[in-house]
């Protein structure tokens, strides 16, 4: 039984319409302008709506900007996005990820780290509010939704734990005066969910919703890894498969997200599983090819972002042994524990079904973060990372620091993982099925728009009309009266 579809509206204008929307910067001249116009445009608008209705009307912003936040609460940092959007004559939401209309500030340190420091998690969730009460206009505050919306390192700890830190920020976002809440409105979304969200905006920015042959979406975060992608007619267990409707079009997508099969969990297995192969502690010291030689285990909580990598001074028998060739097997290994208990013969992470890899791809967070630090092209990428990994894997730790410390976005924490990263990333995309490295690139943007799965959330946070939040006073005033959640179309 397919679960049920939920319509999605698509936005009138996106990113790379010709339309500029209102610069925040203007935004006191824009709203003084647009009330004494509104009343002759909007009659014109609505006019010639119904005129032409068949060709799609450019949409005229109505006045007045709306603000909406969302917290992406992820396991080795927090982001504060603050959107600004309109509505539409037609009620429909109208806006753009551009600068004028998108603002985020990331914070580091994951909040599923303050479990024993809930005074630490509310002062850093204030922070977060602080700066979107920097952005959005206090006489808006109430008319503007906030949610914190919490991903796989929030999922790993315990449900005490992750209630204890929901509930200290519903308390932050319950204090007046402040953004509009609901208590449903802080939480731990799903993993498939988030590989979603990330598919939404993807393919939002590509302009590819509303139609087949949409982008899939790779995407290999801290504690998590997700794979998302629009299903044709292959089966999946329902449990992995979504309807969402994009601008009237009915889409099937497979989304599974791979719990510890983060870059910085997956590491930690593997030093785990080197260490304590059955649970138990080798006696004798045992090679770790994927980190560098000579790189000491140490405890990183003053230096580190990582929850995972917060303490390694616990593999005192693993010996940093760099190999790319051998890391790579290591890596295989870690993706298939499991396998034997697939339900088919198509699991290529874990025992979880994986339908047949098809169409493009976009490989988004560690995927790009390690691409980059490479400075691999899009063109044979794959091939050049292999390249590249095998050169790096075999440096000693000390001729690493020596080349990259001092050198822009240094950072020891980052540069400790790419031997790891570079192996895994070829062995993960290897298993999915991707051979053919033309159908995949690398990315954390398509034209100036960030694939935070954030994004996504807000754009389908307009399909959930139950959360959209009331227009602003001057929405109401402008149009030809009646209840003004009507007027909003939802
Ligand atoms: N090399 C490098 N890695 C980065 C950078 N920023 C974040 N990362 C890594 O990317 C991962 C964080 O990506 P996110 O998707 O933001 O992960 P998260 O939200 O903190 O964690 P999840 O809960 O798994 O989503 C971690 O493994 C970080 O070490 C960067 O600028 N360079
Ligand atoms: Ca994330």
């Amino acid at each position: 039984m397919e679960p049920e579809m939920d319509a999605l509206k698509v936005p009138i204008l996106p990113e790379h319409q010709s339309s500029s929307p209102t610069p925040w910067s203007s935004r006191l001249t824009k709203r003084i302008i647009i009330p004494t116009a509104v009343s002759g445009a909007l009659a014109l608008g609505i006019f010639s709506f119904f005129l032409n209705f068949n060709s799609a009307p450019v949409p005229v912003p109505l006045p007045g900007s709306l603000y909406s936040v969302i917290i992406d609460a992820g396991s080795s940092g927090s982001r504060v996005h603050v959107f600004k959007y309109s509505i539409d004559q037609s009620g429909a939401p109208v806006y753009s990820f551009g600068p004028d209309h998108h603002k985020v500030s990331r914070f580091l340190g994951g909040l599923s780290t303050y479990a024993n420091n809930l005074e630490g998690a509310k002062e850093k969730v204030e922070q977060l509010v602080g700066f979107a009460k920097e952005i959005v206009p206090q006489d808006m505050w109430s008319r503007t939704d906030i949610r914190l919306m919490a991903t796989a390192g929030m999922r790993a700890i315990a449900k005490t734990d992750q209630e204890s830190i929901l509930n200290t920020a519903k308390q932050v976002f319950r204090s007046r005066p402040g953004f509009h809440f609901r208590d449903e409105w802080a939480y731990v979304i799903s993993g498939s969910d988030e590989g979603l969200y990330a598919w939404i905006i993807a393919n939002h920015a590509l302009g590819l919703l509303g139609n087949t042959g949409t982008t899939g979406i790779v995407e290999l975060g801290g504690a998590s890894a997700q794979v998302t992608f629009e299903l044709s007619n292959q089966q999946v267990n329902s449990v992995d498969s979504h309807m969402k409707t994009c601008n009237s079009f009915p889409y099937r997508i497979y989304s599974h997200s791979f719990p510890n099969y983060g870059k910085d969990a997956a590491l930690k297995r593997l030093m785990d599983n080197l260490q304590y192969p059955d649970g138990e502690e080798v006696e004798e010291d045992v090679e770790d090819p994927c980190t560098p030689q000579g790189y000491t285990y140490q405890n990183n909580r003053r230096k580190y972002l990582s929850v995972f990598l917060a303490d390694e001074s616990e593999y005192t028998r693993l010996v940093a042994a760099g190999n790319f060739a051998r890391c790579k097997i290591k890596t295989l290994e870690l993706l298939q524990e499991g396998n034997e208990m697939c339900p088919s013969n198509s699991c290529a992470i874990g025992s979880t079904y994986t339908p047949p890899v098809q169409g493009r791809f976009l490989a988004t967070s560690n995927f790009a973060y390690t691409s980059e630090f490479f400075h691999l092209n899009e063109l044979n990428w794959m091939s050049d990372l292999r390249q590249k990994g095998e050169e790096f894997c075999q440096k000693t730790w000390e001729a690493l620091e020596l080349e990259y410390r001092g050198t822009l976005n240094y950072s020891e924490e980052y540069l400790r993982g790419y031997c790891f990263s570079s192996a895994y990333i070829i062995a993960m995309l290897e298993r999915l099925g991707f051979n053919d490295e033309s159908t995949i690139e690398f990315s954390n943007e398509v034209h100036g728009t960030s694939l935070d799965w954030a994004l996504g959330a807000f754009i389908d946070s307009f399909s959930q009309p139950s959360i959209a939040p009331a227009p602003s006073p001057a929405l109401t005033s402008g149009h030809s009266g009646g209840d003004s959640r009507k007027f909003l179309g939802f």
